[in-house]
């Protein structure tokens, strides 16, 4: 395949043993999962399945860190599963960079937080000296409504979860990526603090025109911020399309389950969890799917 596509997936699927060692059983946790994203078309693409669906899993694919037993993954037309060499590895993690679920576990205690953006900036930019890995660090963290000297000096437990995210988001620019794949990046962020991450990524697709892969087992949050979704059912892509369109009008009842689980048919039910979302992700979510 050509560079038409930042990322390809054809059939993929992974299976995981069970049973024990001497056990030929394998479970299906991502069952022929096929998407594209376009080259020349940042987007949010959203993965929404409940805990289990095989999510991260696709994800872990997607990141190189597990490989696909069935099928091909080519970012940029080349597949993945062909990257054997240190410097091929460190050529694609330059262009596909992961946000994960919990920034308290993405940052060691003690180690100071500007170390890790410092040793990003050497690592994926060659920067040598300290001026050029600040200089990094800071255009990065102003990316993220952060700046250096915020930062400098500083350690995990000094800062919130809200601000490690962010931290955490602009580390994964310093490489200057296509691509970023986030694995529920706002589920271990303070309520009050998610609206502002979730809107980041909105802002990253916009300015710096990087794709982003956003993972999440919550609806409301997919409603708002994915240009495209996929809706996973043990490890099987049940329905897939634009967003509002899939969400307004899920066709097949696992969405459709998942979609009145988030909120029901009765206006005044929904709107209990519509002030409920407002705190979590932000009212206009739930509005717009009461309306449909
Ligand atoms: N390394 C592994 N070994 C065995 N089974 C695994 C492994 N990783 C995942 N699984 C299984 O694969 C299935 C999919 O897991 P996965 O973590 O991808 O789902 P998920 O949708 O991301 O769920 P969650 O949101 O809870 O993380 C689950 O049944 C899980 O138990």
């Amino acid at each position: 395949m050509s560079g038409e596509h930042l990322l390809q997936l054809e059939n993929v699927s992974k299976f995981f043993p069970i049973g024990g060692f001497f056990s030929r059983a394998r479970m299906t946790a991502v069952d022929d999962v096929s998407f594209a994203l376009a080259a020349d078309r940042p987007e949010i693409f959203t993965i929404v399945g409940e805990s289990g669906s095989g999510k991260s899993t696709l994800a872990k694919m997607i990141l190189g860190s597990e490989a696909a037993d069935r099928g091909t993954i080519r970012f940029d037309g080349a597949d993945i599963g062909d990257i054997s060499s240190r410097s091929a590895r460190e050529a694609f993690m330059t262009r596909v960079q992961p946000v994960f679920q919990n920034p308290f576990e993405a940052f060691n205690p003690l180690t100071r937080i500007d170390e890790y953006l410092y040793a990003t900036a050497h690592r994926f930019k060659g920067a040598k000296s300290r001026a050029e890995r600040e200089a990094l660090a800071d255009t990065a963290l102003q990316r993220v409504g952060l700046s250096i000297a915020e930062v400098r000096g500083r350690y995990s437990h000094e800062l919130s979860g809200g601000q490690l995210q962010r931290i955490a988001v602009a580390r994964a620019l310093i490489p200057e990526p296509k691509l970023i794949v986030a694995d529920e990046p706002v589920s271990m962020v303070d309520a009050s603090l998610r609206m502002s991450i979730v809107n980041l990524f909105r802002e990253l697709r916009d300015t710096l025109k990087v794709s982003i892969i956003y993972i999440t087992h919550d609806l409301a949050t997919a409603y708002y911020i994915a240009d495209r979704v996929i809706i996973m059912r043990k490890g099987v892509v049940v329905e897939s399309g634009d967003a509002r369109t899939v969400l307004d009008n899920p066709q097949h009842e696992y969405s459709f389950a998942l979609k009145n689980a988030v909120l029901p048919p009765d206006p005044r039910e929904a709107s209990t969890i519509i002030r409920q979302r407002r705190q979590d992700v932000g009212a206009p979510v739930a509005r717009e799917i009461v309306r449909a």
